[in-house]
Protein backbone atom coordinates (compact mmCIF):
# COMPACT_ATOMS: atom_id res chain seq x y z
CA UNK A 1 0.00 0.00 0.00
CA UNK A 2 1.09 3.75 -0.16
CA UNK A 3 1.40 4.91 2.82
CA UNK A 4 2.61 8.23 4.70
CA UNK A 5 3.40 8.80 7.92
CA UNK A 6 3.66 12.85 9.16
CA UNK A 7 5.93 13.39 11.88
CA UNK A 8 9.34 11.34 11.81
CA UNK A 9 10.52 11.82 15.36
CA UNK A 10 10.48 8.74 18.14
CA UNK A 11 7.69 7.25 16.68
CA UNK A 12 7.05 8.22 12.93
CA UNK A 13 10.44 7.54 12.00
CA UNK A 14 10.09 3.53 12.90
CA UNK A 15 6.95 3.54 12.18
CA UNK A 16 7.23 4.59 8.83
CA UNK A 17 10.63 2.38 8.28
CA UNK A 18 8.84 -0.89 9.87
CA UNK A 19 6.05 -0.09 7.63
CA UNK A 20 8.21 -0.20 4.56
CA UNK A 21 10.17 -3.20 6.19
CA UNK A 22 6.79 -4.75 5.54
CA UNK A 23 6.68 -4.45 2.41
CA UNK A 24 4.36 -1.02 1.88
CA UNK A 25 5.62 2.00 -0.22
CA UNK A 26 6.11 4.51 2.46
CA UNK A 27 6.72 8.69 2.54
CA UNK A 28 7.75 10.18 6.10
CA UNK A 29 6.99 13.86 6.03
CA UNK A 30 7.90 16.43 8.94
CA UNK A 31 8.74 20.14 8.96
CA UNK A 32 12.01 19.52 10.41
CA UNK A 33 14.48 19.65 7.11
CA UNK A 34 17.47 18.53 9.63
CA UNK A 35 15.66 15.73 10.53
CA UNK A 36 14.47 14.81 7.03
CA UNK A 37 17.29 15.48 5.78
CA UNK A 38 19.02 12.73 8.06
CA UNK A 39 16.64 10.14 7.66
CA UNK A 40 16.46 10.47 3.77
CA UNK A 41 20.28 9.53 3.72
CA UNK A 42 19.63 6.96 5.64
CA UNK A 43 20.83 8.00 9.32
CA UNK A 44 18.24 8.06 12.13
CA UNK A 45 18.16 11.64 13.81
CA UNK A 46 18.04 9.78 17.53
CA UNK A 47 19.36 6.25 19.00
CA UNK A 48 16.90 3.06 18.80
CA UNK A 49 18.27 -0.13 18.18
CA UNK A 50 17.41 -1.59 15.44
CA UNK A 51 16.25 1.12 13.28
CA UNK A 52 19.23 2.07 11.73
CA UNK A 53 19.04 -1.77 9.81
CA UNK A 54 15.96 -1.29 8.78
CA UNK A 55 16.17 2.30 7.69
CA UNK A 56 19.10 1.77 5.85
CA UNK A 57 17.47 -1.34 4.15
CA UNK A 58 14.61 0.65 3.20
CA UNK A 59 15.72 3.54 1.95
CA UNK A 60 18.11 1.74 -0.05
CA UNK A 61 15.19 0.11 -1.65
CA UNK A 62 13.66 2.95 -2.37
CA UNK A 63 10.39 1.89 -0.83
CA UNK A 64 10.79 4.91 1.90
CA UNK A 65 11.28 8.34 1.01
CA UNK A 66 11.05 11.51 3.07
CA UNK A 67 10.74 15.01 2.67
CA UNK A 68 9.39 18.43 3.95
CA UNK A 69 6.44 18.97 1.74
CA UNK A 70 3.01 17.72 2.62
CA UNK A 71 2.13 18.01 -1.42
CA UNK A 72 4.65 14.83 -1.79
CA UNK A 73 1.93 12.48 0.45
CA UNK A 74 -0.79 12.84 -1.96
CA UNK A 75 -0.87 9.94 -3.83
CA UNK A 76 -1.06 7.61 -0.07
CA UNK A 77 -3.79 5.66 0.14
CA UNK A 78 -3.13 5.67 4.39
CA UNK A 79 -1.83 8.78 6.34
CA UNK A 80 -0.91 8.20 9.81
CA UNK A 81 -0.20 11.39 11.80
CA UNK A 82 2.50 10.83 14.54
CA UNK A 83 3.23 14.78 15.44
CA UNK A 84 3.77 15.71 19.12
CA UNK A 85 1.23 16.61 20.99
CA UNK A 86 3.41 17.35 24.13
CA UNK A 87 2.49 19.33 27.52
CA UNK A 88 1.04 22.43 28.13
CA UNK A 89 3.23 24.31 30.10
CA UNK A 90 0.62 26.30 32.17
CA UNK A 91 -2.47 23.50 32.08
CA UNK A 92 -0.77 20.19 32.37
CA UNK A 93 -3.19 19.44 29.24
CA UNK A 94 -1.82 18.08 25.75
CA UNK A 95 -0.85 20.58 23.62
CA UNK A 96 -2.65 19.81 20.23
CA UNK A 97 -1.49 22.88 18.16
CA UNK A 98 1.39 20.23 15.91
CA UNK A 99 -2.04 17.81 15.88
CA UNK A 100 -4.10 20.67 14.14
CA UNK A 101 -1.36 21.89 12.06
CA UNK A 102 -0.95 18.66 10.47
CA UNK A 103 -4.19 17.66 9.70
CA UNK A 104 -4.73 21.45 7.95
CA UNK A 105 -1.56 21.28 5.77
CA UNK A 106 -2.55 17.40 4.80
CA UNK A 107 -6.85 18.18 4.36
CA UNK A 108 -5.85 19.36 0.80
CA UNK A 109 -4.32 17.08 -0.25
CA UNK A 110 -5.99 14.13 0.88
CA UNK A 111 -7.15 12.22 -2.67
CA UNK A 112 -10.49 10.22 -3.03
CA UNK A 113 -10.55 7.21 -0.63
CA UNK A 114 -7.64 8.53 1.74
CA UNK A 115 -7.53 7.30 5.19
CA UNK A 116 -6.15 9.33 7.59
CA UNK A 117 -4.90 7.12 10.80
CA UNK A 118 -4.30 9.38 14.13
CA UNK A 119 -1.74 7.48 15.85
CA UNK A 120 -0.54 10.67 18.45
CA UNK A 121 -1.82 10.40 22.18
CA UNK A 122 -4.40 12.83 22.17
CA UNK A 123 -7.43 14.00 24.68
CA UNK A 124 -10.39 11.63 24.49
CA UNK A 125 -12.72 13.75 22.03
CA UNK A 126 -10.54 14.80 19.39
CA UNK A 127 -10.90 12.19 17.48
CA UNK A 128 -14.41 13.27 16.66
CA UNK A 129 -13.78 16.77 16.04
CA UNK A 130 -10.91 15.91 13.62
CA UNK A 131 -13.36 13.42 11.71
CA UNK A 132 -16.35 16.58 11.62
CA UNK A 133 -13.31 18.64 9.94
CA UNK A 134 -12.43 16.02 7.83
CA UNK A 135 -15.80 15.52 6.34
CA UNK A 136 -16.10 19.21 6.35
CA UNK A 137 -13.33 20.02 4.72
CA UNK A 138 -12.68 16.61 2.65
CA UNK A 139 -15.72 14.51 2.75
CA UNK A 140 -13.74 12.20 0.20
CA UNK A 141 -11.49 10.91 3.04
CA UNK A 142 -12.27 9.27 6.38
CA UNK A 143 -10.83 9.02 9.74
CA UNK A 144 -9.52 5.81 12.54
CA UNK A 145 -7.89 6.26 15.44
CA UNK A 146 -5.16 3.69 15.51
CA UNK A 147 -2.99 4.60 18.88
CA UNK A 148 0.67 3.34 19.72
CA UNK A 149 1.93 1.47 22.39
CA UNK A 150 5.80 0.87 21.32
CA UNK A 151 8.03 1.32 24.38
CA UNK A 152 11.54 3.02 23.28
CA UNK A 153 14.23 0.79 23.24
CA UNK A 154 12.25 -1.94 21.93
CA UNK A 155 10.39 0.01 19.38
CA UNK A 156 11.03 -1.84 16.24
CA UNK A 157 10.13 -5.30 17.36
CA UNK A 158 6.95 -3.78 18.96
CA UNK A 159 5.38 -2.10 15.77
CA UNK A 160 6.48 -4.87 13.28
CA UNK A 161 5.24 -7.51 16.75
CA UNK A 162 2.75 -5.43 18.40
CA UNK A 163 1.00 -7.12 21.36
CA UNK A 164 -2.61 -5.87 19.71
CA UNK A 165 -3.51 -3.22 17.65
CA UNK A 166 -6.57 -0.69 18.56
CA UNK A 167 -8.78 0.84 15.87
CA UNK A 168 -10.92 3.41 16.80
CA UNK A 169 -13.21 3.48 13.50
CA UNK A 170 -16.31 5.12 12.08
CA UNK A 171 -17.17 2.25 9.91
CA UNK A 172 -15.84 -1.15 8.55
CA UNK A 173 -14.43 0.74 5.65
CA UNK A 174 -11.21 2.04 7.56
CA UNK A 175 -10.98 -1.40 9.70
CA UNK A 176 -10.57 -3.38 6.65
CA UNK A 177 -7.59 -0.93 5.00
CA UNK A 178 -5.97 -1.02 8.64
CA UNK A 179 -5.87 -5.03 8.24
CA UNK A 180 -4.28 -4.32 5.00
CA UNK A 181 -1.36 -2.17 6.81
CA UNK A 182 -1.28 -4.86 9.07
CA UNK A 183 -1.53 -7.84 7.07
CA UNK A 184 1.56 -9.40 8.56
CA UNK A 185 0.80 -8.82 12.33
CA UNK A 186 -2.77 -9.66 11.90
CA UNK A 187 -1.85 -13.21 9.72
CA UNK A 188 0.45 -14.01 13.21
CA UNK A 189 -2.48 -13.62 15.10
CA UNK A 190 -2.02 -10.68 17.12
CA UNK A 191 -4.97 -9.77 18.69
CA UNK A 192 -7.40 -6.79 17.30
CA UNK A 193 -9.70 -4.72 18.61
CA UNK A 194 -12.15 -2.51 16.32
CA UNK A 195 -13.99 0.01 18.24
CA UNK A 196 -15.08 3.97 18.53
CA UNK A 197 -12.72 7.02 18.59
CA UNK A 198 -13.22 7.67 22.08
CA UNK A 199 -12.53 4.08 23.40
CA UNK A 200 -9.84 4.22 21.05
CA UNK A 201 -8.28 7.27 22.34
CA UNK A 202 -9.08 6.25 26.17
CA UNK A 203 -7.62 2.70 25.84
CA UNK A 204 -4.29 4.44 25.18
CA UNK A 205 -4.16 6.77 28.10
CA UNK A 206 -5.69 4.20 30.43
CA UNK A 207 -2.56 2.12 29.30
CA UNK A 208 -0.57 4.57 30.34
CA UNK A 209 -1.77 5.66 33.44
CA UNK A 210 -1.86 2.08 34.46
CA UNK A 211 1.78 1.24 34.05
CA UNK A 212 2.58 4.39 36.07
CA UNK A 213 0.10 3.45 38.41
CA UNK A 214 1.98 0.09 38.76
CA UNK A 215 5.21 1.99 39.08
CA UNK A 216 4.44 4.68 41.70
CA UNK A 217 2.47 1.89 43.79
CA UNK A 218 6.06 -0.06 44.25
CA UNK A 219 7.43 3.16 44.71
CA UNK A 220 5.11 4.04 47.52
CA UNK A 221 6.00 0.58 49.26
CA UNK A 222 9.71 1.74 48.66
CA UNK A 223 8.98 4.50 50.83
CA UNK A 224 7.00 2.48 53.60
CA UNK A 225 9.95 0.02 53.84
CA UNK A 226 12.39 2.70 54.24
CA UNK A 227 10.87 3.40 57.71
CA UNK A 228 10.62 -0.21 58.59
CA UNK A 229 13.59 -1.83 57.39
CA UNK A 230 11.74 -3.86 54.89
CA UNK A 231 13.28 -4.38 51.32
CA UNK A 232 10.96 -3.77 48.57
CA UNK A 233 12.68 -5.62 45.89
CA UNK A 234 11.85 -9.12 47.93
CA UNK A 235 8.36 -7.56 48.13
CA UNK A 236 8.40 -6.60 44.74
CA UNK A 237 9.07 -10.03 44.10
CA UNK A 238 6.93 -11.89 46.25
CA UNK A 239 3.82 -10.13 45.54
CA UNK A 240 4.39 -10.06 41.28
CA UNK A 241 4.72 -14.69 41.72
CA UNK A 242 0.81 -13.59 42.33
CA UNK A 243 0.11 -14.08 38.57
CA UNK A 244 -3.12 -11.51 38.74
CA UNK A 245 -0.37 -8.80 40.14
CA UNK A 246 2.04 -9.77 37.84
CA UNK A 247 6.26 -9.02 38.62
CA UNK A 248 6.77 -6.24 35.32
CA UNK A 249 6.39 -2.94 35.82
CA UNK A 250 7.45 -3.08 39.37
CA UNK A 251 11.25 -2.09 39.57
CA UNK A 252 11.53 0.39 42.16
CA UNK A 253 13.76 3.30 42.50
CA UNK A 254 13.67 6.75 40.64
CA UNK A 255 10.44 6.47 39.50
CA UNK A 256 9.13 7.24 35.65
CA UNK A 257 9.98 9.91 33.52
CA UNK A 258 10.43 9.66 29.31
CA UNK A 259 8.29 11.70 26.86
CA UNK A 260 5.18 9.75 27.29
CA UNK A 261 4.15 8.38 31.12
CA UNK A 262 4.80 11.83 32.95
CA UNK A 263 2.75 14.05 30.34
CA UNK A 264 0.67 11.40 29.70
CA UNK A 265 -0.64 11.11 32.86
CA UNK A 266 -0.66 14.79 33.70
CA UNK A 267 -3.16 15.41 29.45
CA UNK A 268 -5.33 12.34 31.08
CA UNK A 269 -6.40 13.94 34.69
CA UNK A 270 -6.31 17.96 32.99
CA UNK A 271 -8.69 16.54 30.34
CA UNK A 272 -11.00 14.85 33.15
CA UNK A 273 -11.32 17.81 35.03
CA UNK A 274 -13.05 19.34 31.51
CA UNK A 275 -15.30 16.41 31.55
CA UNK A 276 -16.59 17.13 34.72
CA UNK A 277 -14.96 13.97 36.07
CA UNK A 278 -11.65 14.74 37.62
CA UNK A 279 -12.16 12.64 40.71
CA UNK A 280 -12.39 9.70 38.72
CA UNK A 281 -8.34 9.94 37.77
CA UNK A 282 -7.79 12.18 40.95
CA UNK A 283 -5.65 9.44 42.36
CA UNK A 284 -3.10 10.08 38.74
CA UNK A 285 -2.18 13.52 40.67
CA UNK A 286 -1.14 11.31 43.56
CA UNK A 287 0.56 8.77 41.14
CA UNK A 288 2.79 12.06 39.83
CA UNK A 289 3.43 13.20 43.24
CA UNK A 290 4.94 9.63 44.26
CA UNK A 291 7.24 9.67 41.43
CA UNK A 292 8.14 13.45 41.47
CA UNK A 293 9.30 12.34 45.74
CA UNK A 294 11.52 9.74 44.40
CA UNK A 295 13.64 12.14 42.50
CA UNK A 296 13.96 14.26 45.79
CA UNK A 297 14.35 11.18 47.74
CA UNK A 298 17.69 10.52 45.82
CA UNK A 299 18.65 14.14 46.13
CA UNK A 300 18.46 13.78 50.39
CA UNK A 301 20.79 10.42 49.99
CA UNK A 302 23.37 11.79 48.09
CA UNK A 303 23.16 15.00 50.41
CA UNK A 304 23.22 12.78 53.64
CA UNK A 305 25.94 10.15 52.16
CA UNK A 306 27.97 13.33 51.66
CA UNK A 307 27.66 14.01 55.42
CA UNK A 308 25.55 17.22 55.35
CA UNK A 309 26.15 18.96 52.14
CA UNK A 310 27.05 18.46 48.24
CA UNK A 311 28.50 21.23 47.76
CA UNK A 312 31.85 21.20 45.77
CA UNK A 313 32.11 17.12 46.47
CA UNK A 314 32.45 15.58 43.07
CA UNK A 315 29.30 13.31 42.26
CA UNK A 316 29.78 10.91 39.22
CA UNK A 317 25.88 10.74 37.76
CA UNK A 318 25.87 7.39 35.81
CA UNK A 319 23.09 7.89 33.23
CA UNK A 320 20.87 10.65 31.91
CA UNK A 321 18.18 9.32 29.06
CA UNK A 322 15.10 8.39 30.75
CA UNK A 323 15.82 4.31 30.50
CA UNK A 324 18.88 2.39 29.20
CA UNK A 325 19.06 1.85 24.85
CA UNK A 326 17.40 5.13 24.51
CA UNK A 327 19.21 8.63 24.25
CA UNK A 328 15.62 10.65 25.05
CA UNK A 329 16.20 12.37 27.97
CA UNK A 330 12.45 14.16 28.06
CA UNK A 331 11.60 14.62 31.75
CA UNK A 332 14.50 12.12 32.55
CA UNK A 333 14.32 11.39 36.41
CA UNK A 334 18.39 11.06 35.69
CA UNK A 335 19.00 14.23 34.19
CA UNK A 336 16.60 15.64 37.04
CA UNK A 337 18.64 14.40 39.93
CA UNK A 338 21.76 15.68 38.17
CA UNK A 339 20.31 19.32 37.77
CA UNK A 340 19.54 19.16 41.12
CA UNK A 341 22.83 18.27 42.72
CA UNK A 342 24.25 20.35 40.08
CA UNK A 343 21.84 23.45 41.68
CA UNK A 344 22.96 22.55 45.45
CA UNK A 345 26.57 23.26 44.23
CA UNK A 346 27.86 19.85 43.69
CA UNK A 347 30.83 19.40 41.27
CA UNK A 348 28.62 16.69 39.10
CA UNK A 349 30.46 14.70 36.37
CA UNK A 350 27.29 12.87 34.22
CA UNK A 351 28.14 10.10 31.69
CA UNK A 352 25.32 7.77 29.34
CA UNK A 353 26.30 5.82 26.45
CA UNK A 354 23.63 7.85 24.14
CA UNK A 355 22.15 10.54 26.07
CA UNK A 356 24.72 12.98 26.20
CA UNK A 357 23.99 15.19 23.05
CA UNK A 358 20.18 15.70 23.82
CA UNK A 359 20.92 16.61 27.46
CA UNK A 360 23.67 18.79 26.47
CA UNK A 361 20.96 21.16 24.42
CA UNK A 362 18.59 21.35 27.27
CA UNK A 363 21.47 21.72 30.43
CA UNK A 364 24.42 22.36 29.07
CA UNK A 365 25.76 23.83 32.48
CA UNK A 366 26.53 20.38 33.49
CA UNK A 367 30.12 17.99 32.80
CA UNK A 368 30.05 15.52 30.85
CA UNK A 369 32.12 12.83 29.65
CA UNK A 370 31.84 10.18 27.90
CA UNK A 371 33.85 7.36 29.20
CA UNK A 372 32.45 5.79 32.22
CA UNK A 373 35.62 5.80 34.02
CA UNK A 374 36.45 9.13 33.57
CA UNK A 375 33.02 10.06 35.41
CA UNK A 376 34.34 7.63 37.74
CA UNK A 377 37.38 8.60 38.85
CA UNK A 378 38.32 10.96 42.04
CA UNK A 379 34.17 10.66 42.72
CA UNK A 380 33.20 11.28 45.95
CA UNK A 381 29.84 9.75 45.34
CA UNK A 382 28.36 7.46 42.83
CA UNK A 383 24.65 7.87 41.75
CA UNK A 384 23.53 5.21 39.77
CA UNK A 385 20.16 6.52 37.62
CA UNK A 386 19.62 4.38 34.18
CA UNK A 387 20.18 1.15 33.98
CA UNK A 388 22.47 0.67 31.30
CA UNK A 389 23.79 -2.55 31.21
CA UNK A 390 27.36 -1.66 31.38
CA UNK A 391 26.22 0.10 34.84
CA UNK A 392 24.43 -2.71 35.84
CA UNK A 393 27.51 -5.04 35.58
CA UNK A 394 30.62 -2.40 37.25
CA UNK A 395 32.73 -4.91 39.00
CA UNK A 396 32.75 -3.05 42.68
CA UNK A 397 36.14 -3.90 43.48
CA UNK A 398 37.42 -2.28 40.48
CA UNK A 399 35.12 0.70 40.59
CA UNK A 400 36.35 1.39 44.12
CA UNK A 401 40.08 1.54 42.63
CA UNK A 402 38.81 4.89 40.53
CA UNK A 403 36.60 6.63 43.09
CA UNK A 404 38.16 8.61 46.25
CA UNK A 405 35.53 7.53 48.30
CA UNK A 406 33.60 4.39 48.06
CA UNK A 407 30.25 5.49 48.09
CA UNK A 408 27.07 4.57 45.73
CA UNK A 409 23.41 5.13 45.74
CA UNK A 410 21.61 2.42 43.37
CA UNK A 411 19.05 4.34 42.17
CA UNK A 412 17.55 1.67 40.32
CA UNK A 413 18.20 -1.17 42.56
CA UNK A 414 19.91 -3.11 39.76
CA UNK A 415 23.41 -3.57 41.48
CA UNK A 416 23.90 -6.25 44.23
CA UNK A 417 24.31 -4.73 47.72
CA UNK A 418 25.98 -7.61 49.42
CA UNK A 419 28.71 -7.75 46.44
CA UNK A 420 29.39 -3.88 46.57
CA UNK A 421 29.40 -3.82 50.67
CA UNK A 422 32.05 -6.91 50.42
CA UNK A 423 34.35 -4.57 48.45
CA UNK A 424 34.11 -1.64 50.90
CA UNK A 425 31.16 0.13 49.22
CA UNK A 426 28.91 2.35 51.95
CA UNK A 427 25.70 1.13 49.31
CA UNK A 428 22.21 2.63 49.94
CA UNK A 429 19.25 1.30 47.19
CA UNK A 430 15.77 2.92 47.23
CA UNK A 431 13.54 0.94 49.56
CA UNK A 432 16.20 -1.45 50.60
CA UNK A 433 17.66 -1.69 54.13
N1 LIG B 1 7.92 8.11 21.69
C1 LIG B 1 7.17 7.05 21.94
O1 LIG B 1 7.66 6.03 22.40
C2 LIG B 1 5.68 7.08 21.68
C3 LIG B 1 4.94 5.88 21.77
C4 LIG B 1 3.56 5.92 21.60
C5 LIG B 1 2.92 7.13 21.34
N2 LIG B 1 3.65 8.27 21.25
C6 LIG B 1 2.94 9.52 20.92
O2 LIG B 1 3.29 9.82 19.57
C7 LIG B 1 3.36 11.23 19.37
C8 LIG B 1 4.75 11.59 18.86
O3 LIG B 1 5.69 11.32 19.86
P1 LIG B 1 7.26 11.32 19.58
O4 LIG B 1 7.90 10.78 20.80
O5 LIG B 1 7.53 10.67 18.28
O6 LIG B 1 7.54 12.90 19.46
P2 LIG B 1 8.75 13.63 18.74
O7 LIG B 1 8.80 15.00 19.29
O8 LIG B 1 9.97 12.76 18.77
O9 LIG B 1 8.30 13.71 17.19
C9 LIG B 1 7.28 14.53 16.72
C10 LIG B 1 7.67 14.97 15.30
O10 LIG B 1 6.57 15.67 14.72
C11 LIG B 1 7.13 16.71 13.90
N3 LIG B 1 6.10 17.70 13.60
C12 LIG B 1 5.58 18.67 14.40
N4 LIG B 1 4.65 19.37 13.75
C13 LIG B 1 4.54 18.84 12.51
C14 LIG B 1 3.74 19.12 11.36
N5 LIG B 1 2.82 20.09 11.40
N6 LIG B 1 3.91 18.38 10.27
C15 LIG B 1 4.84 17.40 10.21
N7 LIG B 1 5.63 17.07 11.27
C16 LIG B 1 5.48 17.79 12.40
C17 LIG B 1 8.29 17.23 14.72
O11 LIG B 1 9.20 17.96 13.94
C18 LIG B 1 8.87 15.92 15.27
O12 LIG B 1 9.87 15.39 14.42
C19 LIG B 1 2.99 11.84 20.73
O13 LIG B 1 1.60 12.06 20.75
C20 LIG B 1 3.35 10.74 21.71
O14 LIG B 1 2.63 10.85 22.92
C21 LIG B 1 5.01 8.28 21.39
O1 LIG C 1 9.29 -1.18 36.77
C1 LIG C 1 9.54 -0.12 36.18
C2 LIG C 1 9.35 0.06 34.79
C3 LIG C 1 9.64 1.29 34.21
N1 LIG C 1 10.12 2.30 34.98
C4 LIG C 1 10.39 3.61 34.35
O2 LIG C 1 9.25 4.03 33.64
C5 LIG C 1 9.61 4.86 32.53
C6 LIG C 1 8.88 4.42 31.29
O3 LIG C 1 9.36 3.16 30.87
P1 LIG C 1 8.72 2.40 29.62
O4 LIG C 1 7.25 2.35 29.81
O5 LIG C 1 9.44 1.14 29.44
O6 LIG C 1 9.14 3.37 28.44
P2 LIG C 1 8.40 4.22 27.31
O7 LIG C 1 9.22 4.02 26.08
O8 LIG C 1 8.17 5.60 27.84
O9 LIG C 1 6.98 3.51 27.01
C7 LIG C 1 5.76 3.91 27.62
O10 LIG C 1 5.19 5.02 26.96
C8 LIG C 1 4.95 4.79 25.54
C9 LIG C 1 4.44 6.08 24.97
O11 LIG C 1 3.09 6.30 25.22
C10 LIG C 1 3.97 3.64 25.38
O12 LIG C 1 3.73 3.44 23.99
C11 LIG C 1 4.53 2.39 26.04
O13 LIG C 1 3.59 1.33 25.93
C12 LIG C 1 4.81 2.70 27.51
O14 LIG C 1 5.42 1.57 28.14
C13 LIG C 1 11.12 4.81 32.46
O15 LIG C 1 11.65 5.99 33.03
C14 LIG C 1 11.48 3.60 33.30
O16 LIG C 1 12.75 3.72 33.90
C15 LIG C 1 10.30 2.14 36.34
O17 LIG C 1 10.72 3.06 37.04
N2 LIG C 1 10.01 0.92 36.91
Amino acid sequence: MRISVIGCGYLGAVHASAMAELGHDVIGIDVDEHKIGELASGRPPFFEPGLPEILTSATASGRLRFSTDMADAADADVHFVAVGTPQSPDTNAADLRFVDAAFEALIPHLAEGALVVGKSTVPVGTAARLAARIADAAPHATLAWNPEFLREGFAVKDTIEPDRLVYGVGDDHAASVLDRVYHAAIEAGTPRIVTDYATAELVKVAANAFLATKISFINAMAEIAEVTGADVTQLADAIGHDARIGRRFLNAGVGFGGGCLPKDIRAFAARAEELGRGESVGFLREIDAINLRRRQRVVDLAIEALGGSVNERKVAVLGVSFKPDSDDVRDSPALDVAVQLKGLGAHVVATDPQGIENARVRHPQLEYVTSTEDALREAELVVLVTEWSEYRSLDPVATAQLVSSTSIIDGRNVLDPAAWRAAGWAYQGLGRP
